[in-house]
């Protein structure tokens, strides 16, 4: 056997408040961010969005100390995961490939590459599949492997998800019962789990896997917890016009206050580090609807980070994926089936509904709403919330 490697996979998130402009337009220019019908049509949506959203975003990247924590905290998970592999025994080298900003995906392909890796372990760092984040990551390294005929001499295996492996459902419920224990009447304090959202139409169209894992995730959480709380599951961070998934965190929390609850313990089930919807989104801007609501007392679970149960987990998940068959071209794009990774391609043309309600979006979006957003900082982009 050769030498090995795991790729960790991630957002990535701007470094310092000069990266905010420039990593937005990464991230719009995403076709499986904005599922866009016109190719072309991509980049300048893309510049438009990034440039006027830039503001907004930096002023909450400001809020928590003027860039994202992702990467420092991302380095250290991969440090910690290299420690533990070699602790039981395997000799392996961990890279770390970010999708919107450094170190880019390819720069740590180029890595592996140089370094003349022969079997390698994909592994995303977001516990539950969703084309918009696993699904795209995997999409740019399969597009890679396609045109460098050094690349698919690597022998790779890939871990689409892993939302009910037991040793992360543990490390979950660790730092759960720990924040619950902080409050006066553990019992009694409502868990409340924030899922980062999607579009309603990434699952009900394009059959996107994301709320079942969520949905199950939250369960096998619960079960491992073993508490007799209450809990809820909302889902957080909507950007732009188009119904998300719901309930919409913000209406949850209103919902309950007026239940009368008093204590809760958010949970933030998307994400194992903290970054800038933890940091801001939660603590921040939620804290002061909760407070507004009645809640009175709100505790916020810390993000796994380096937790060691966690970086266990993830050692023992590499470990066996390296026991097992290299994966095919086919399995990786189509983890999931019927799913549509390529929203362009696999969209169907003429008057669907996708095209129908596209094409009616990007009118709104249109010449006249810029210049007016242009000239007066305010238009239906403000309007729509996407600024
Ligand atoms: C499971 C995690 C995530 C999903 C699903 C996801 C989907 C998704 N995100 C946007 C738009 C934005 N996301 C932004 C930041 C951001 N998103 C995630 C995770 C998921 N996104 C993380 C970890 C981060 C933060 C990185 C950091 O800086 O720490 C941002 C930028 C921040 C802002 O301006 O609000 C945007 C925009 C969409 C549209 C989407 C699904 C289609
Ligand atoms: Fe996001």
């Amino acid at each position: 056997m050769g030498r090995v490697g795991v790729l960790l996979l991630n957002l990535g998130g701007p470094d310092q408040i000069e990266d905010v402009r420039p990593f937005l337009f990464n991230l719009f220019s995403d076709p499986e961010i904005i599922r866009l019908p016109i190719k072309g049509l991509q980049k300048p949506l893309a510049w438009l969005i990034s440039t006027l959203r830039a503001k907004k975003s930096q002023a909450n990247y400001l809020q928590i100390g003027g860039g994202s924590p992702l990467r420092k905290i991302t380095e250290a998970q991969a440090e910690a995961l290299e420690n533990r592999l070699t602790e039981i025994g395997k000799q392996v080298q961990v890279y770390i490939g970010m999708r919107y900003w450094h170190p880019f995906t390819e720069e740590a392909i180029a890595k592996i590459k140089q370094d003349n890796i022969r079997q390698l372990v994909i592994l995303p760092l977001y516990p539950q599949f969703s084309i918009s984040t696993s699904g795209s990551s995997f999409r740019i390294i399969e597009e890679m492997w396609k045109e460098d005929p050094t690349l698919r001499q690597i022998e790779y295996t890939l871990i689409p998800s892993w939302y009910n492996d037991p040793g992360y459902l543990q490390s979950m419920a660790d730092l759960i019962a720990q924040e619950l224990d902080q409050c006066s009447n553990p019992d009694q304090a409502h868990i409340f789990f924030s899922a980062h959202g999607v579009p309603q139409s990434y699952v009900e169209e394009a059959g996107d896997p994301y709320q079942r894992e969520i949905e199950e995730c939250t369960r096998l959480v619960m079960k491992t917890l073993n508490r007799p709380n209450q809990y809820t599951l909302a889902y957080q961070s909507r950007v732009g016009p188009v119904e998300w998934l719901k309930p919409y965190t913000e209406d949850a929390l209103e919902e309950l206050g007026s239940q009368g609850v008093k204590d809760i313990v958010v949970v933030p089930i998307s994400f194992v580090s903290e970054h800038i919807e933890t940091l801001q989104e939660i603590d921040i801007e939620y804290r002061e609807i909760a407070e507004e609501a009645g809640i009175a007392n709100f505790h916020r679970v810390p993000a796994l980070n380096t937790h060691p149960v966690f970086i266990n987990s993830l050692a023992q998940m590499v470990a066996k994926s390296l026991e097992e068959e290299p994966t095919t071209f086919d399995q990786v794009t189509h983890p999931v089936k019927n799913m549509k990774m390529y929203p362009q391609e696999s969209w169907e043309w003429g008057m669907t509904t996708a095209a129908e309600v596209w094409n009616g979006r990007l009118a709104m979006l249109g010449f006249i709403g810029l210049i007016i957003e242009l000239v007066s900082g305010q238009g239906p982009l403000h309007f729509v919330g996407l600024l």
